[in-house]
């Protein structure tokens, strides 16, 4: 059956809700699948359907279409492409099919081979060139599940054309360029086409798809065909996750006769006016965390400033219900064994000083950008840190601890590169679960969220508009009223679903604050 998983950039909530968690699978457990599937079925079986799905989503999404290209490789995504080929010549599709194909025939798979047979029977043109003009409709069939190293060569020069062209272009499986497992994008050729684009993904969904460099690739929408059989009881590597709605605010609107100290009190600390900090001031990032978790729904929310009373604002004019402290007063009025504190936004180097304390007072913490470069590279392997130890203590004693890192930070964390990081999301992410006992947050394009011994979600939402200063701290604020309202259960994979499916709520809060010529900001995110 065919499904839509994610349409035109940004997610409406209302699509993203419907439709996840949804499993993930990377190349070898779908490898697996194809193989337990295509023994139970009459030989080719899998990849007709396949190539029949892509066939059909081509003639739905570009009716119009006369003179179609089919770039394809030679393994079995090549196959599909071909077995395309054929479907759209069998049906009288457009007035020329043409097919450019990069394989060898002695080295061809079973079902590539068949497909090769079935496009040269339908009378498929095959062309040696890239095309020199736009064909109509381009099926990007080169390279599938099968790809894990750099492209070159002819195959590299193939796919610069491909990024390059302004044609609508359908990638069967994948974008040809992309790691099915990590988003990993193998080739030094731009990541977004050119042109419009979709994606059909064939069996599975690939976690690549949707993290990394796997939404920029894939274009503006990623249809899924499951080519009729039942995937899902097999155990994935990941689940794509949406918003969840709001539990928090759909309890309070019934909850008659809650009180505010019910709703669950928030401290974050941050926000170092520029008068402390050497003229470089962060008042800002407190405040868009704690307006944040204002609006989410928490029943009060201090903000606490790492500087001295008199550099500290007093009042926040669009959110007078926040309350000010110095970090000082804050501690002495027990705040932190209370309130689920979210430390780090704004905070500079002046949090050091109290991280200590945090992590030994208060049951539900959030660390974020200052508080995370504060722990520096604890999480590297063999670490002695003292804040490892602290993080490790906090996890023996049940308490929760969420690590909110963008991928510089994660990388700090991890004594890694970036470019480390970002080759391999899903597992830096893990790695620091891992190593910190917390859970993990590792933020961009396709944000993971995981913990030990649990499988990773991607969140399915957000898109660029979210890449504006000031969005993280948004995020800070909302986890913050999120665990605030947490009830504890005994199933600790509820309380990451509730992490994720916050994330995932974030990311689609641009879409419900912009405007035809606005780009939203931070602070229409947390008003
Ligand atoms: N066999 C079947 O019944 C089915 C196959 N499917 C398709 O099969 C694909 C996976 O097929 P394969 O495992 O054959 O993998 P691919 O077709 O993705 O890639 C393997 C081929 O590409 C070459 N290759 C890999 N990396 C390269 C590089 N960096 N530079 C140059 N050449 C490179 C390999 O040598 C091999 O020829 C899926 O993505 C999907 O499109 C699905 O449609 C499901 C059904
Ligand atoms: N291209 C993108 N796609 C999806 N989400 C993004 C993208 N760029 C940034 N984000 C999200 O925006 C937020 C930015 O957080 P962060 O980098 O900490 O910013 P800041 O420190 O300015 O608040 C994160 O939630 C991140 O996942």
């Amino acid at each position: 059956m065919l499904r839509l998983v994610l349409p035109l950039n940004g997610v409406p909530d209302s699509i993203a809700a419907a439709q996840a968690p949804r499993p993930l699978y990377g190349a070898a457990a779908t490898r697996r699948l194809e193989q337990k599937f295509a023994a139970a079925l009459p030989p080719h079986t899998l990849m007709d359907r396949a190539g029949t799905a892509v066939a059909r989503l081509a003639r739905a999404w570009q009716p119009h279409a006369r003179r179609i290209h089919v770039l394809a490789g030679g393994g079995n995504n090549g196959g599909d492409g071909l077995l395309a080929a054929a479907r759209l010549r069998q049906a009288g599709f457009g007035e020329r099919i043409e097919v450019r194909w990069l394989g060898q025939e002695e080295r061809l798979p079973a079902d590539a081979r068949w497909a090769l047979a079935q496009a040269r029977a339908a009378g498929v043109a095959f062309v040696e060139e890239a095309p020199q003009d736009a064909p109509d409709l381009v099926i990007d069939a080169l390279l599938g599940a099968g790809l894990h190293r750099p492209l070159e060569g002819e195959m590299l020069a193939a796919l610069r054309w491909l990024q390059t062209c302004p044609s609508p272009t359908l990638c069967v499986d994948l974008p040809s360029g992309l790691d099915a497992d990590l988003g990993h994008w193998w080739a030094d050729a731009p990541v977004q086409p050119a042109g419009p684009r979709i994606t059909l993904a064939l069996l599975t969904l690939k976690p690549g798809l949707f993290t990394g460099a796997g939404r920029a690739a894939a274009g503006e929408a990623i249809w899924c065909d499951d080519l009729d059989v039942d995937v899902c009881a097999a155990l994935p590597d990941a689940w794509l996750v949406g918003p969840d709605g709001w539990p928090h605010r759909d309890r309070l609107r019934a909850d008659h006769a809650s009180h505010k100290g019910r709703r669950g009190d928030v401290l974050i600390i941050g926000g170092v006016p520029a008068a402390a900090h050497h003229g470089i001031g962060m008042t800002g990032a407190a405040l868009l965390a704690g307006r944040a978790a204002l609006r989410a729904g928490a029943g009060r929310v201090w903000v606490a400033v790492p500087a001295p009373p008199s550099s500290t604002p007093a009042f926040d004019p669009a959110q007078p219900a926040l309350m000010w402290r110095t970090v000082e007063a804050a501690l002495a009025e027990g705040l932190p064994q209370r309130a689920t504190v979210v430390a780090g936004c704004g905070a500079g180097s002046a949090l050091v000083p109290v991280l200590g304390a945090l992590m030994q007072q208060t049951p539900r913490l959030v660390l974020d950008a200052d508080a995370l470069n504060a722990l520096g590279a604890a999480a590297v392997p063999g670490s002695n840190s003292p804040w490892l130890a602290a993080l490790r203590d906090r996890a023996a004693r049940g308490w929760i601890t969420v690590l909110t890192p963008h991928p510089l930070e994660a990388a700090r964390l991890l004594d890694a590169q970036v470019a480390d990081v970002q080759r391999a999301r899903l597992q830096a992410a893990e790695q620091l679960a891992q190593r910190t006992e917390a859970i993990v947050v590792l933020k961009g394009s396709g944000t993971v969220v995981t913990m030990p011994g649990a499988l990773p979600r991607i969140v399915a939402s957000g898109s660029g508009w979210l890449a504006t200063a000031g969005s993280g701290d948004v995020l800070a604020g909302l986890l913050g009223a999120r665990l605030a309202a947490w009830t504890p259960v005994e199933d600790m994979s509820a309380l990451l679903d509730a992490v994720a499916a916050t994330a995932a709520l974030h990311g689609t809060l641009p879409a419900a604050s912009s405007s035809p010529i606005w780009a939203p900001t931070a602070a229409d995110l947390a008003p």
